[in-house]
């Protein structure tokens, strides 16, 4: 067992941090969940609270661990943009009344799900030894494109020096580049500083490559390409890998929804790829460092597809601990699937791979949106250097997490609905907590209402 040391590179973890307007409005088709819990009431200070827990323990393991602050919501700008006009108050009456749907999809809180946020490759694995960013465009949902700006914004204040971190314009907005970030995107390597494989899952390629017929593919191999090259990454270290359309039919949105690797292991469902064998083959041969790979493939009879959906298994964060071993940070829903949690057993007990304990979180506000453990998190491997060059208020520690939680109480409804969308004093509750909140995060003016 290897203590890790704090010259050591580390994984750093940026989760989201739920907004006040979290809701469920059945924003995003192709996402079970999404669809199912449609309209059901949300309780935004929960799931804030339920994000909190999860950073604040991570961060007791001795995990870096960082917040991203939430976006304002309703967002006016879009609204005004789409030809919307008078006072806010006004605006939010009148789009109520002629497209609520758009009320809904300007008010989303889904940029707690920071997972989409960006594409980042660290330093190691990049020519120029930099860090490298590219905020993903989401172009497949409006409630989700419209993340992309000040999620540019965002990540230039916490990652700001230019000589440590690169940070490319989003993809150009359209199908044909459709990114959706690091959720489609898994690093594996020896250890964090060394070079590592970086491995692109897309669910859109070529004519002649499947497609699924029932729901859309979010990311496209064009786009994964784009990425790589802006990162100038080694062309000899990166792979593509398609996902299987089938997956994606049966609600497998995200890549992140059906395989996790971290380090030298990848577990993934045996309908994760459409050539699992290739891939494997690929990253057996190529991976540098003293490591073998850890393959942990979990077959159809095992847990099916379906239950790896309804419980987000693969969603788990795979994490090093500093004290040696690796945990599963899953969520409470794979203790509740029986299938599920024995597999979980059986990957404990079989010493092949190195995971040594599982830590269940109850993550149900942002599960019911279609969003586990690793939806809300941005892994971003850092050099001590890097990690004294983020911007020092988003870190984790004890008293940030109990400011947080204060913060949270302070500003948050407990029952949110799509019907309290037009509330102009939700409106007015949002900003007044989201200015409060780049004051305790020390991160300057970011939203658009406060450079106004
Ligand atoms: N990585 C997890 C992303 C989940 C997200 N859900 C949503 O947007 C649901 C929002 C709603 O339906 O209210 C999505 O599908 O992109």
């Amino acid at each position: 067992m290897s203590t890790a040391k704090p010259e050591a590179t580390l994984e750093a973890n940026f989760d989201g941090l739920v907004g006040p307007t979290h809701h469920y409005a059945g924003l995003s088709f192709g996402n079970v969940a999404s669809e199912r819990n449609a309209r059901r009431i949300a309780n935004p200070r929960e799931a804030a609270r339920q994000g909190l827990m999860k950073m604040q323990a991570l961060a007791a393991l001795g995990l870096p661990q960082a917040v991203l602050p939430p976006q304002e919501r309703p967002h006016l700008p879009t609204l005004r943009r789409l030809g919307y006009s008078g006072t806010d108050a006004q605006i939010l009456a009148r789009v109520a009344r002629s497209a609520p749907e758009l009320l809904a999809a300007v008010s989303s809180a889904s940029a707690m799900w920071t997972a989409n946020a960006a594409t980042v490759s660290p330093s190691a694995d990049c020519a120029d030894a930099r860090v490298h960013i590219t905020p993903a465009n989401l172009c497949s949902n409006l409630h989700r494109a419209i993340e992309t700006e000040t999620t540019a914004r965002v990540l230039k204040a916490v990652f700001p020096d230019p000589s440590r971190f690169v940070h490319h314009a989003p993809l150009p907005a359209t199908p044909m580049l459709g990114d959706e970030g690091a959720a489609n995107h898994t690093r594996l390597c020896s250890d964090y500083g060394d070079p590592g494989l970086e491995l692109f899952v897309y669910g859109r390629g070529g004519d002649d490559e499947p497609r699924p017929a029932r729901y859309p593919a979010r990311q496209t191999r064009m786009a994964s390409a784009a990425i790589a090259r802006l990162h100038e990454l080694d062309a000899a270290a990166t792979f593509f890998a398609q996902q299987h359309p089938e997956a994606i039919d049966a609600g497998v949105f995200h890549n992140d929804v059906i395989a996790v690797g971290n380090r030298e292991v990848l577990l993934y469902h045996e309908q994760a790829f459409v050539d699992a064998q290739a891939l494997r083959g690929w990253i057996c041969t190529h991976l540098p460092g003293e490591r073998r790979p850890v393959f942990i493939e979990i077959s159809e009879t095992e847990v099916s597809l379906d239950a790896a959906i309804a419980s987000y298994l693969f969603n788990s964060q795979l994490v090093c601990p500093a004290d040696g071993g690796m945990r599963l940070i899953v969520a409470r829903e794979c203790e509740e699937t029986p299938a599920v949690w024995s597999a979980l057993q059986r990957i404990l007990a079989d010493d092949r791979n190195p995971i040594n304990g599982i830590a269940v979180f109850d993550l149900r506000q942002s599960m019911q949106n279609g969003g586990g453990p690793a939806c809300l998190r941005l892994r971003v491997v850092l050099t001590p250097a890097e990690r004294a060059a983020v911007a020092p208020g988003v870190w984790i520690t004890p008293e940030r997490h109990a400011e947080l939680l204060a913060w949270v109480d302070a500003h948050y409804r407990d029952r949110l609905t799509v019907d309290d969308l037009a509330d102009p004093q939700l409106l007015e509750e949002s900003r007044t907590a989201l200015d409060r909140l780049t004051a305790l995060l020390k991160l300057g003016s970011l939203y658009d209402f406060q450079r106004n």
